[in-house]
């Protein structure tokens, strides 16, 4: 159990690593030019090579880039065995002497031994397992658990044990507690029922700066994903003869409701968690100056916008002059339909992290709940449009009759949630339309810059809402 970076090999690792490491999906970076991958820290968890098992590191890789002061920190969990399985050959980092290093995650006995640390509220060399006071947790038998890595396109890397655990090990690591592990505790708090149990975290420092490595909660059997049940009911509407959205099989605005509900009790628990405050004056104008200088931001990013700057401004500024100002408070930061769960009886809310690309100050910050609103109102857009991407117009219909139907799906479902949203709250955010529609524009403008990283081939999508929402082309609504 120590500290392991003064060992000779991780020399050798960082070679390694160096071209490994940027060609992973969570890899935010990609295409910035990568002076030099070091190791930021290495922790030794457990060595049973001399059993014929693995030795399991936790280390944090720094990425060094070439026009960047501050390097960015990435959590790597390595194995380390004398020879390999064959499940594990597509995981290999490096071939080292007589050792093979590779991704730990892919290993269930060590992500067992990451759970069975959790569970045992163990610290070893500075990192802290922690269990959270849930009745039943720590005492658990855990050994014969099996463990699968996800193997969806995520930001971070999670590993289900036996359909109970999930648990979500955070790739690119930030100063601060992750605001994931921060709201759900704080939630948990208050009895929050929208979201999966927080069990468990891994946390630590690096260089006296707190960092959160992972955190554990229950597993949602049997639940389903928002944006597959969303853009399945857009298939459905779209491949029968022209109908309204709720006659078609696979109507999601009761769904669409209900989301709509839960996401306002969720705002009203992490009002009653972290209070409210009013933003006036000059807060106000701050607030409206900020979504332009996101604009400002991502504009060389992505030059296609440049069109609709000055539009896209004058939205931004009439926030400034809202009367009665703006309530704001801890919100969820980056909801869409990829962060809602269908389980049997409710909706959850997972991944309370924010957008992926901000600092932990940025993420941290409070908003209005509209902020999230509007991120789903962008995301039933979304299903509705990533349909017609591959949709191939019957004979007798045109790609526009498709694609109208497609915007009218969206708008029922954009209704609905808000009718949802109405019945827990009070108000329909329908009716704060000028705030609404500014947070839908600056949510367009941060998704053209994500997609012109991440999904080119998707950068249409928020152009067009840009297009829609500030007039320049109409929207079936
Ligand atoms: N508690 C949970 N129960 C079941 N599935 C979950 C749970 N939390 C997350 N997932 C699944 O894992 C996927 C990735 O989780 P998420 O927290 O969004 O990770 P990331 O931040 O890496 O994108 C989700 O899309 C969802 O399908
Ligand atoms: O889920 P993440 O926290 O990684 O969020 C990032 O990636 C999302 C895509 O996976 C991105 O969401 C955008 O695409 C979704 C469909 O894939 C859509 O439902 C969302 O409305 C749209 O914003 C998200 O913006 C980004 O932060």
């Amino acid at each position: 159990m120590s500290e392991t970076t003064s060992t000779p090999w991780p020399q050798h690792l960082e070679q390694a690593l160096a071209g490994w490491l940027p060609w992973q999906r969570w890899f935010a970076s990609k295409g910035t030019p990568i002076e030099r991958i070091s190791v930021a820290s290495c922790v030794e968890l457990v060595d049973d090579l001399d059993e014929g098992g693995p030795r399991g590191l936790l280390l944090v890789a720094a990425v060094h880039f070439v026009d960047a002061e501050a390097p960015e920190l990435y959590q790597v969990p390595l194995g380390i065995r004398r020879s390999l399985p064959a499940e594990l050959e597509s995981s290999v980092i490096a071939a080292l002497d007589d050792v093979v290093v590779y991704d730990a995650l892919d290993d269930a006995s060590l992500c067992r031994v990451l759970l069975t640390l959790i569970g045992r509220g163990a610290e070893v060399a500075g990192v802290r397992f922690v269990a959270e006071p849930i009745a039943g947790f720590s005492a658990a038998n855990r050994s014969g658990l099996t463990a699968r890595r996800m193997t969806s396109e995520q930001s971070n890397t999670s590993v289900v044990f036996a359909d109970r655990y999930i648990l979500k090990v955070f790739r690119r690591l930030a100063e601060g507690v992750n605001p994931d592990l921060e709201l759900h505790r704080a939630l948990r708090q208050v009895r929050s029922s929208h979201l999966a149990t927080l069990l468990g975290s891994i946390e630590g420092s690096i260089g006296g700066r707190p960092v959160t490595y992972a955190m554990l909660q229950t597993f949602a059997a049997n639940s389903a994903e928002g944006w597959s049940m969303a853009t399945a009911s857009v298939r459905d509407l779209l491949a029968v003869q022209p109908c309204a959205p709720p006659a078609a099989g696979g109507d999601f605005t009761p769904e669409a409701f209900r989301l709509g509900a839960a996401v306002a009790e969720v705002h009203a628990d992490l009002a009653t968690a972290f209070g409210t405050t009013t933003l006036r004056g000059a807060e106000l104008r701050a607030l409206s100056e900020g979504m332009s200088t996101r604009l400002a931001a991502a504009l060389p990013q992505v030059p296609a916008l440049a069109p609709y700057a000055a539009l896209l401004r004058r939205r931004f500024a009439e926030v400034a002059d809202l009367p009665g100002g703006v309530q704001v408070q801890r919100v969820h930061g980056d909801l869409h339909l990829g962060q809602v769960l269908r389980a049997p009886t409710r909706w959850l809310l997972i991944d309370f992290e924010g957008e992926p690309s901000a600092s932990i100050a940025q993420r941290t910050e409070t908003h209005s709940p509209l902020r999230d609103v509007a991120g789903m109102m962008r995301s039933f857009d979304y299903a509705a449009q990533h349909h017609l991407r591959s949709a191939t117009p019957q004979p007798g219909t045109s790609i526009e009759a498709l694609r109208d139907r497609a915007a009218e799906w969206a708008a029922h479902n954009r209704a609905a949630f808000c009718r949802g949203y109405a019945d827990v709250a009070g108000f329909d955010p329908i009716d704060q339309h000028v705030l609404l529609t500014a947070y839908e524009l600056e949510k367009a403008v941060y998704e053209a810059v994500y997609e012109t990283r991440s999904r080119p081939d998707w950068l249409d999508i928020p152009l067009r809402a840009v297009r829609e929402l500030t007039g320049l082309i109409e929207a079936p609504r």
